[in-house]
């Protein structure tokens, strides 16, 4: 039996299946799960409620919004300013700026659609309000209040086709669910723009890779970049690893990071002791939004159903 079965508390970073039904049945003591992050994917809620009488497991929301956030403005810029290819000549002792130069775009200018506009979705139309994009746009089945619209200056599109079709860049903000697994194979690719640039650091398996990279080869998409895959960790011989354009380029994937930054890990750290603290005052004075489920049940519908959802995730945060 693994040590910290025989434990009041449980904290886990992120380990995919790990606190199953079997695992929790054993775990006799088990009274609080902590994900030091988000995403409570590894933990078998339903099971949770049943043991002990309701296990708690409770997670740092929020905690890495900002940090996804800033990793898709970045992406984007790093592509439509084709930085990878321009740096790679650098350190290659190579300078030749017209080949730099002739995939490489301003943001200015430039129509921006984010499929969802929830934290991570939101947060990056905030910040690509200073590029004084053509427009900004969004798809999601909530639609934001008029006067947030008003402030961010955004659009909200009401047939994901009919956004795609005038995007110049799309940012997959997203849950995975089975709506939205594989969602961008080659036909819904195919209704985007020609030449566009496409940011994915929802989940990989929202996109099917070889559709992907196939759209890239035909330089139908002139980028693909972003942190999640599928399956992860990536296999070496993944091909989103690899997958360029006709300029050789248009690739800026790197590994599941952008979550992760040692600003998220101090919030991360922050917030699990904070969970630590209400515990082990007896206080359980946790912060609501925090709590997954708790006392037996869901802490909120909201939560219940998020959670459902991210049983059919099949990668954390
Ligand atoms: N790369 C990373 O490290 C990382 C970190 C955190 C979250 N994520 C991913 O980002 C996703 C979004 O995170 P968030 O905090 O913004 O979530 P959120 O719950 O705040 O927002 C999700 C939004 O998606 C919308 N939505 C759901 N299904 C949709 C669909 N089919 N089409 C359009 N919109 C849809 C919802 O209405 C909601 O507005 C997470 O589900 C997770 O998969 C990735």
């Amino acid at each position: 039996m693994r040590r910290e079965l025989d434990a009041d508390i449980h904290i886990c970073r992120f380990h995919p299946g790990y606190l199953t039904a079997e695992r929790l049945a054993k775990a006799k003591k088990l009274k609080l799960a902590i994900t030091a992050g988000i995403g409570s994917d590894h933990v078998d809620l339903n099971a949770a409620n049943k043991t002990n009488g309701g296990i708690t497991v409770a997670e740092v929301t929020g905690s890495n919004v900002v940090s996804v956030a800033e990793h898709v403005v970045m992406t984007i810029l790093v592509l439509v300013r084709n930085f990878v290819p321009a740096h790679e000549m650098i350190e290659q002792g190579r300078w030749d700026v017209a080949e730099a130069a002739k995939n490489e775009f301003d943001l200015e200018g430039k129509v921006v659609g984010t499929v969802a506009v929830g934290r991570i979705g939101e947060r990056v139309l905030r910040r690509l309000r200073a590029f004084d994009c053509k427009e900004l746009l969004y798809y999601d089945y909530q639609p934001l209040s008029p006067e947030k619209e008003k402030e961010i200056g955004c659009r909200r599109v009401e047939n994901l086709e009919e956004m795609l079709a005038q995007c110049d860049v799309v940012t997959i903000n997203c849950p995975l669910h089975e709506k939205t697994k594989g969602l961008f194979n080659k036909d819904l690719i195919a209704k985007m723009k020609p030449g566009s640039w496409l940011v994915n650091t929802a989940r990989g398996a929202i996109v099917v890779k070889e559709d992907v990279a196939e759209a890239l080869k035909t330089g139908h998409l002139r980028g693909y970049g972003g942190d999640v895959w599928f399956p992860q960790p990536a296999p070496a011989d993944h091909v989103l690893r690899t997958a360029k354009n006709p300029f050789g380029g248009g690739n800026a994937m790197v590994p599941h990071m952008s979550g992760t930054s040692l600003d998220a890990q101090k919030r991360y750290a922050l917030g699990t002791k904070s969970i630590l603290e209400s515990y082990l005052s007896g206080k359980f004075d946790y912060k609501p939004e925090d709590l997954i489920v708790h006392g037996g049940d869901y802490a909120t519908k909201a939560y219940g159903e998020r959670a459902k959802l991210a049983k059919k995730d099949v990668a954390g945060p």
